[in-house]
């Protein structure tokens, strides 16, 4: 286990004869001892470009990598302490997959005996021990996947990088592996990086989430600081299923606190809330987002009147969209309700679900308004 530290990371790629592609732009990121960070972002966003430049199969256009405090972005990948789970699996097509998992021992001192217990240890819990006999090109994809991570898995090195390392598992293993693979992580203190599209799987795996878009880091924190306090609307809206509401809206001082009003899209008050308590010098234009699950229907909901667009029971939620003054409000509840499409319904926005954005930059303004925004 380590620390590791990306010190304003710059990576600029030069295709030749084509324009140059500035994949990560000046991150820093901080990786505790023993903890674990997914990197999560959409396609393209610089996920695996940062991966590689700490194995060292990527040159660091500017900026430092240190592990433990030592800069390591100039040593050759092999002598960087880091094991790297391959999105693309770099199996050796000759040996079995027992030598392929076992291979990165071989070289650590000490390993010797060791060696077949530990394969099989990592195998069992990647449920891939009947096949360790097998040749690479005889196994599936998932599975030459599994054997790809239990390469990287079984060195227990200083530093860990796993590229997408189960996206080609299905929904029920995935949610088994990905448990194992937490408590595996935890036990042996192994300090790791994932890159991941998945927020589920960033969620359930990591300490905290370093949020990508076009190349920046957007947020780095744990997954109910990103949930609770996203820094900006692309946070606010990248992270959540379904995404957040998010309404043009207005914030203005009036009596004994501030009023919020959303708009339609035509520009007139599609609902309006009063948070107590605020104060606000001056009225501001601002971008309102509210969580789906917080939304409230039925007794007790007062803030606006909704038109059900749809409404459908999911087996263990219901996920219903409103019009409300030409607003669609996705809401989320996990009761199903008795409404039709058409059908009029009170709903509520409790304050602490409420988001402020400013409309010119995006950067957040205030999260949940029974705090001062
Ligand atoms: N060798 C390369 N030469 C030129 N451009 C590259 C190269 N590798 C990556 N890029 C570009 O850099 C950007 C970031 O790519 P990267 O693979 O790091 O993103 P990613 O978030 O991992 O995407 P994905 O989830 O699709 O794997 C993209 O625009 C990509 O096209």
């Amino acid at each position: 286990m380590a620390s590791l530290l990306l010190d304003n990371v710059t990576k600029i790629y030069r295709p030749r004869g084509k324009a140059p592609v500035e994949a990560v732009k000046r991150v820093t990121l901080d990786v505790k001892d023993g903890e674990i960070v997914a990197l999560l972002g959409s396609s393209g966003c610089g996920k695996t470009s940062m991966l590689r430049m700490i194995a060292g199969f990527e040159d660091v256009t500017e900026g430092a990598i240190k592990i433990d405090g030592k800069e390591i972005h100039r040593l050759a990948p092999a002598e960087r302490d880091v094991a790297m789970a391959f999105e693309g699996y770099s199996l050796y097509p000759p040996l079995k997959v027992r030598e392929n998992i076992g291979f990165a021992l071989l070289r650590q001192r000490g390993a010797g005996a060791d060696i077949e217990a530990r394969v099989k240890e990592v195998a069992s819990l990647l449920e891939i021990g009947d096949i360790l006999d097998r040749y690479p090109s005889l196994i599936s994809a998932g599975q030459q996947q599994r054997t790809s991570l239990a390469r990287a898995l079984i060195r227990r090195a200083p530093v860990s990088l796993l590229d997408e390392p189960m996206s080609q598992l299905e929904p029920q293993l995935r949610a088994i592996l990905r448990a194992r693979l937490k408590d595996y992580l935890i036990a042996h203190k192994m300090t790791t990086v994932f890159v991941t599209h998945d927020q589920t799987e960033a969620v359930a795996l990591a300490d905290r989430i370093a949020v990508m878009e076009k190349g920046e880091l957007q947020q780095f924190g744990t997954p109910d600081e990103i949930k609770t306090s996203p820094t900006n609307l692309f946070v606010a809206s990248f992270i959540g299923e379904p995404p957040m509401n998010i309404f043009a809206g207005e914030v203005s001082p009036v009596s004994g606190g501030v009023a919020v009003r959303g708009f339609g899209p035509d520009g007139t008050s599609a609902f309006a809330l009063k948070a107590p308590g605020l104060e606000l010098d001056a009225s501001r234009r601002v971008q309102i987002g509210i969580r789906p699950h917080l939304i409230r229907t039925g007794t007790g909901a007062s803030d606006a009147t909704g038109r059900v667009i749809t409404n459908h029971w999911l087996g263990d939620q219901s996920h219903i969209s409103f019009d409300i003054g030409g607003c669609t409000v996705v809401g989320v509840t996990d009761q199903p309700i008795a409404a039709r499409a058409g059908d009029a319904l009170p709903v509520g926005f409790p304050l602490r679900a409420i988001h402020l954005f400013d409309p010119e930059t995006g950067n957040a303004l205030a999260h949940g308004l029974d705090r001062a925004p």
